[in-house]
């Protein structure tokens, strides 16, 4: 496997060995963190020794061996606010804002009527559009007004981000250096004026939950935290936002491409996927305007869910590193301590011993799209995500514990989502203590974005028949691919919202 000098590491496959490695007790994060932190996002030289001396680990109580001053957990203090901010009610107002900051891009793009449009990239439409929304909705509106080209800047610098981790010097690509530096400038811009402006330690109850210059109160909450250390400088606290921004943008933004993709190019799946659609959505103000959606009944579509979790196991390609806290036994391989482990999520989404691949009349290979596959119907034994095989020894063992009731109603005739069976296969979003904490609005994002972008528009993919597109692989280990190459259409907006 490549990796920066000096990391090597042993590659752990197999669900029971997954695990393991996802159970906090054995295992340490890697370095990578901190290489990217200083690599990829260009934190300061003070920032970097901060975060290098946390040797605190993830998990609330610090390592017992740690020697980090428990007040300079920043790892943990960083991971934690995160976690607790990016669920529940405070996640709630973010998506709230992203659905009328999407919502209100969407309806003003005036290139856009009811006639076609040629539209040359629809994967930079959506870059331009989801990423505008995404940020406002987490960061307030005066990081875009402020720097007119972030959203350009974010994109150029975005396919160096592994070029950059894997160390190359400054002197052999200074203008990949540039486009680093460009980003970080402009974060640094909007943070001064934020500053200026608002007090972010105002997060009371009775403080706004959103306003323009930081946006939401867990952007605040952030800016607070990083303010209790006097080594999170200018520089550090802009590569920290620099780090989330790429996180959650280069993550989603990819991931919401293919969604929409995969719908365009099956006119039969776009049909079933319009009903749920519709069944969730909020009406809009006038017959033009783009529609917002009841967010906990559109995530909880079966279809939704099961395209959703397709797409990840299909398109993210993420190498989770781990070190080991003492010798381990991974079924009779064996890793000694402070040895570096890595999971490889698309190992585990093409393992054909675990995963459906369909019936001898009806393939699914694991290589291919299948939106149906984390579907049970009920009384077919060929569905659902686990290899028949296995799914059946599940339900035998199932029926040996659970006694129908005589008056138990029919089973629904509709299926079900489930990723029973395949939760140790199925890790896009890494697991245990290091599970990424924007999993629950990477799902609504990437549903809502699908959900509202096709309710309110036409899209026709201007692209040879048979055209299927490929994972970029320029991503490969660094988290959503996507699609390679530019994807012209044409669009035009819906006469009838939803229809
Ligand atoms: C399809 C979308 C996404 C995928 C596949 C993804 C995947 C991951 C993975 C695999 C990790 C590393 C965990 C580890 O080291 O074990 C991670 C970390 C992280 N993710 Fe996500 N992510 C996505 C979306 C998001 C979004 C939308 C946000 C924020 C809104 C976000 C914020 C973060 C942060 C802050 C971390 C670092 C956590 C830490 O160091 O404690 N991610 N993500």
């Amino acid at each position: 496997m490549v990796l920066p000098a000096g990391l090597t590491q042993y590659v752990v496959t197999g669900p029971r060995n997954i695990a393991k490695v996802f159970r906090a007790e054995g295992m340490h994060a890697t370095l990578s963190h901190v290489i990217a932190m200083e690599r990829s996002f260009g934190i300061s030289p003070r920032g970097l020794a901060l975060y290098a001396a946390d040797d605190s680990g993830f998990g609330a109580q610090p390592q017992p061996q740690s020697k980090v001053d428990p007040e300079n957990r920043v790892l943990y203090q960083i991971h934690n606010l995160v976690n607790q901010n990016l669920a529940g009610s405070s996640l709630s107002v973010i998506t709230e804002k992203f659905q009328e900051f999407l919502a209100t891009e969407l309806s003003s793009i005036e290139a856009i009527g009811p006639d076609w449009t040629d539209v040359p990239d629809l994967g930079e439409f959506l870059q331009v559009h989801v990423m505008s929304a995404a940020l406002k909705a987490m960061f307030g509106t005066y990081i875009l007004s402020l720097n007119p080209t972030f959203i350009d800047d974010f994109w150029a610098w975005n396919p160096e981000m592994g070029t950059l981790f894997m160390g190359l010097p400054k002197w052999l690509a200074p203008s990949i250096y540039e486009k680093r530096e460009r980003v970080l400038q402009n974060i640094m811009r909007w943070h001064d004026y934020a500053h200026a402006h608002f007090d972010c330690h105002k997060v009371a109850d009775e403080d706004p939950a959103w306003e323009p210059y930081f946006g939401s109160k867990f952007s605040r909450k952030r800016q607070a935290l990083f303010s209790r250390w006097e080594a999170m400088d200018k520089r550090s606290r802009a590569a920290e936002d620099m780090s989330f921004i790429w996180a959650s943008n280069a993550n989603s933004v990819g991931g919401s491409i293919w969604f929409l993709l995969e719908l365009l190019l099956d006119p039969a799946l776009q049909d079933r996927m319009m009903n749920e659609f519709r069944s969730a959505m909020v009406h809009p103000k006038s017959s033009t305007s783009v529609p917002t959606f009841n967010v906990d009944r559109l995530t909880s579509g079966a279809l939704c869910q099961s395209v959703y979790a397709e797409t990840l196991r299909l398109r993210v390609a993420i190498m989770i590193g781990r070190k080991a806290k003492y010798d381990m036994d991974f079924s009779g391989w064996f890793v000694k301590e402070n040895e570096t482990v890595a999971i490889s999520n698309t190992i585990e989404a093409m393992d054909t011993s675990i995963w459906n691949t369909g019936t001898e009349g009806d393939p699914h290979p694991l290589e291919t799209f299948w939106a149906d596959r984390f579907l049970i119907y009920p009384g077919d034994k060929t569905s659902g995500p686990v290899k028949r095989q296995l799914a059946s020894e599940n339900s035998s063992k199932e029926t040996e514990t659970i006694e129908i009731e005589r008056n138990d109603p029919a089973p629904s005739p509709a299926p079900q989502f489930s990723v029973k069976g395949v939760g140790n296969s199925w890790v896009p979003f890494s697991g245990g203590p290091r599970h990424c904490p924007g999993r629950h609005f990477a799902k609504q994002e990437m549903i809502l974005v699908a959900a509202m972008v096709m309710s309110a528009f036409e899209i026709e993919l201007k692209v040879e028949p048979g055209w299927r597109p490929k994972n970029d692989t320029k991503y490969f280990g660094f988290g959503t691919m996507p699609p390679s190459g530019i994807i012209p259409c044409r669009i035009r907006r819906r006469t009838q919202i939803g229809v």
